[in-house]
């Protein structure tokens, strides 16, 4: 029994228990996505406080999670009301608050109802929690980034450097995506996939995955591969016939997100990640998904996108126009000010 004990001891010094610190706002924690992911995030060894808030539902959904043997202590917020003490002290918000697509929208359809949520809540996080890395996972993700990033400015608490659209999403599928031909574990394979997250602006830099494909893989079926990671949304949207979008593989990739977010936060650097961020990666558009460095306080650097083959290059001229058109959208959504 003592040397179990000391072997359990010089066990736990070897690998010291992660720091339980962190505060994280899920935002929508009672929907398709808010509740996996709510549960993803209780089994994180980074949060001390998971604070779920929606305006339906949420009692149940955090006294169910709030069950689990994991160290995070589970509250939930209900309404406008409690928003603010959901908020208050939070180093990380998360944003899968609004409404999924049916099949025959666009993720551009979701603008008129989403908009206004992702205002209403950023508002929120300028006035309870204005140093918080917010993760916008709400939809039209390339027009509600430039929302919220307009109403930090407004308020005067706008740090790019902390504020991301959760792109994760179209790495996870690349990365499944090329493991099945390749018959690599998807975990030991890289894509880039850069941009944007709606149709053509989700640009996957298939020249620099790792594994490369095959040399066996024709030009056509290269292109196919493009379209599928592009179109993955859409996939999933048809499948499930009415009843929402993909929810399960993005609470996957959020929690992936997140774990890098407060990875960085905790100095465990350098961490690298994909999201939509405010840069001058790409001359006109002030926002694109790039690969990131992350540290403690927020993005520190925004890599380079690395060298495009021929249909990267052309699928790269051609997102722009859609990519700045929905980036003006947001912006002008909120210089327009509330509907009266
Ligand atoms: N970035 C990405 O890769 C992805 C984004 N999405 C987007 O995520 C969003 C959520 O999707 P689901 O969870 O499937 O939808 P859902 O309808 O199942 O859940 C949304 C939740 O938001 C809540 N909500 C609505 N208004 C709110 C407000 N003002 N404050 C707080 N909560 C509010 C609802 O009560 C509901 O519980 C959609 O806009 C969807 O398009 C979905 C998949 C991937
Ligand atoms: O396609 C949708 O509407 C949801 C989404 O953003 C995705 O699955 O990538």
């Amino acid at each position: 029994m003592a040397a179990l004990n000391r072997i359990q001891k010089i066990a736990s010094h070897l690998d010291p228990p992660k720091p339980f610190k962190f505060k994280v706002a899920l935002l929508g924690a009672a929907g398709g996505i808010g509740q996996p992911l709510s549960m993803l995030l209780k089994m994180s060894p980074y949060i001390a406080e998971l604070s779920l808030y929606d305006v339906a539902n949420t009692p149940g959904v955090a006294a169910d999670v709030s069950h689990m043997s994991t160290a995070a202590r589970v509250k939930g917020y209900l309404g406008p009301d409690q928003l603010p003490a959901a908020l208050a002290g939070s180093n990380l918000v998360i944003i899968p608050a609004g409404v999924p697509r049916k099949p025959g929208m666009t993720r551009d359809d979701l603008f008129n109802i989403n908009a206004g949520i992702v205002r209403t809540l950023a508002e929120a996080i300028a006035a309870h929690c204005p140093n918080a890395w917010v993760a916008i996972i709400s939809n039209p993700v390339n027009s509600t980034v430039p929302i919220a990033a307009e109403v930090l400015q407004r308020a005067g608490v706008l740090n790019p450097a902390r504020l991301f659209g959760v792109t994760t999403l179209d790495v996870v599928r690349a990365e499944a995506f090329l493991g099945e031909i390749v018959g690599a574990d998807p975990r030991d394979v890289s894509v880039p996939v850069v941009g944007g997250h709606a149709g053509i602006t989700i640009l996957p830099l298939l020249s620099q995955a790792r594994p490369p494909l095959p040399a066996s893989v024709t030009a056509e079926q290269r292109k196919a591969l493009m379209t599928r990671i592009q179109d993955a949304g859409t996939e999933v949207v048809q499948a499930k016939a009415g009843a929402g979008s993909a929810t399960l593989s993005m609470a996957y990739a959020a929690a992936r997100f997140a774990d890098s977010c407060l990875r960085a936060m905790s100095g465990e650097g350098p961490v690298t990640e994909y999201a939509y961020v405010r840069s001058s990666a790409v001359q006109g558009l002030p926002y694109f998904s790039s690969p990131l460095r992350l540290g403690r306080s927020g993005v520190e650097e925004v890599l380079p996108l690395g060298p495009m083959d021929a249909m990267e290059s052309e699928n790269f001229e051609a997102m722009k126009a859609e990519l700045l058109g929905s980036i003006k959208k947001g912006e002008e959504f909120v210089a327009r000010g509330p509907a009266k």
